[in-house]
């Protein structure tokens, strides 16, 4: 594990963290190279797990993310609905890597507009947790992409055995 100095205090790089990593004051979490900057580089401005189990993301895209005028570049799209479908799990303080990810693109997504991002586990098989969303454009709702996908539990050893492994690769 190694740590460094960010702009929201040590940032821990790996460890034993992941079910609680630091989170910004709209509850989102943040994940590597945003823990240094204290926000989240995709524009998840607020996350928060409701009563019927429903994760809800308040969200814009960033203007550094345009690809067609004044739309995301689909790659935008499919990280955000990875990143918040993929938070759903760690928001019951279980950390899952995506294994699967399907996305529809309904409709270009414009820059710089509220959006939300829902996500729902649809059910669970042993160590897989199949979650379905949706992003939509607010005030509307107007449905603007789609995702499902499955997330697999892992345990805190996942990134040490990655590290093992590259140095395999390193060795080759
Ligand atoms: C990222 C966290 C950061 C910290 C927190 C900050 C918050 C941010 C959070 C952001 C989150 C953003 C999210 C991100 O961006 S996560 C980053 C992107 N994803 C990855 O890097 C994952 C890379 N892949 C792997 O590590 C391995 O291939 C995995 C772990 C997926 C499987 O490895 P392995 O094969 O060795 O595992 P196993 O043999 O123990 O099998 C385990 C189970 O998995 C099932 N299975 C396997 N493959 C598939 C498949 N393709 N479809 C369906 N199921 C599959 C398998 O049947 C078994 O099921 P069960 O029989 O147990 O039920």
């Amino acid at each position: 594990m190694s740590t460094t100095s960010g702009a929201t205090g040590p940032v821990v790089r790996a460890g034993g963290d992941f079910q609680e990593p630091p989170r910004t004051p709209g509850g989102v979490a943040l994940c590597g190279a945003c823990r240094e900057r204290g926000t989240c580089r995709l524009g998840v401005e607020r996350e928060r797990l409701d009563e019927d189990g429903v994760a809800r993301f308040a969200l814009t895209c960033p203007r550094d993310q345009e690809g067609g005028p004044d739309v995301a570049h689909g790659g935008w799209t499919a990280a955000v609905l990875d990143d918040c479908l993929g938070h759903l799990p760690l928001l019951h303080r279980v950390l899952s890597v995506t294994a699967e990810l399907t996305v529809s693109f309904v409709k270009p997504v414009p820059v710089g507009r509220p959006l939300e991002v829902s996500a729902r586990v649809e059910r669970r098989e042993g160590s897989r947790w199949y979650i379905t969303g949706e992003m939509v454009l607010l005030p509307t709702r107007a449905v603007l992409a789609r995702a499902s996908g499955i997330w697999v539990t892992r345990d805190q050893g996942h990134f040490a055995r990655h590290a093992d492994w590259l140095a395999e690769q390193d060795e080759r």
